[in-house]
């Protein structure tokens, strides 16, 4: 392979043989993955399933992983929790730049905060910030730094429904603009059908089931042909009782 192409392919973040226990209970069980550099990937599991301890692990979080398998992750990596962890006597945009420098740094703080739709809010104090906004502005602060990888854990939980929908929009057009690697660790499988190209299931340690989700952006919460997708992630989860 010529090594302009070697390079085009090499994945974004590689793992081989992860393993993760806690008090003799084994979490991550020798997983295996390659995350192809500029791929939406999801990441689907049971509450309690090890998500959060992969996401942690690639984020380079969780010293105690390392020697276990083989990780290799891009340098410059952000992660965005569900709480947008935005520092409380900081202003928005001061937040926002935290840890960037050079002299266009707050030039690319107030682009990045208009890009998220919090233009004018720049001097506002986190407080003043409502959920949405503030999850908008800790995305602004991890894009500021054109990460080539974008971690996820959650990042629209503790929204509402109808923000959680509008923030689908906004990750997709950040993610299409700025092409990071993203892993995006979410309960809910319509996020996860809606925004990804990759849907993984983790499942007693590993990864159960690797879907590729096979239609265009922008996707619509109702489209019809999204649902098989839907069936096959809802059984991998073992949900397959109607409420009724
Ligand atoms: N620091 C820790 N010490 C002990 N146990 C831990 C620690 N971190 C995680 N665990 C355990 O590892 C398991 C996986 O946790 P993890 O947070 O990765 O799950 P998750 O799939 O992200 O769950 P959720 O969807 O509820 O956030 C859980 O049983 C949890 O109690």
């Amino acid at each position: 392979m010529a090594p302009h192409t070697e390079q085009l392919t090499r994945p974004a973040v590689s793992l081989r043989g992860l393993t993760r226990s806690f008090e003799g209970r084994t979490v991550l069980d020798g997983i295996d993955l390659d995350l192809p550099a500029g791929q939406f990937t999801a990441l689907l599991g049971h509450s309690g399933s090890g998500k959060s301890t992969l996401l942690r692990a690639i984020a380079g979080l969780d010293h105690k992983v390392a020697g276990s398998g083989e990780l290799s992750a891009p340098q410059r990596v952000s992660v965005v929790f569900q709480d947008s962890r935005l520092l409380p006597w900081r202003r928005v945009l001061d937040n926002v730049l935290l840890g960037t420098n050079g002299k266009d740094a707050a030039d690319r703080g107030r682009a990045a905060l208009a890009e998220v739709g919090l233009k004018g809010r720049e001097r506002a104090w986190p407080s003043e910030l409502s959920g949405g906004e503030a999850q908008r502005a800790a995305l602004a602060r991890s894009l500021v730094r054109e990460p080539e990888l974008l971690l996820a854990d959650e990042p629209f939980g503790a929204l509402d429904a109808l923000t959680r929908i509008r923030m689908h929009g906004l990750l997709r057009r950040l993610w299409q603009h700025h092409r990071p690697s993203v892993l995006l660790v979410t309960h809910d499988v319509d996020e996860a059908i809606v925004l990804a190209d990759r849907v993984l299931v983790l499942d007693n340690g590993r990864i159960g089931l690797d879907l590729t989700i096979d239609r265009p952006h922008p996707r619509s919460h109702r489209d019809p042909l999204l649902g098989e997708y839907r069936e096959r992630l809802l059984a991998a989860l073992g949900v397959t009782e109607d409420l009724a």
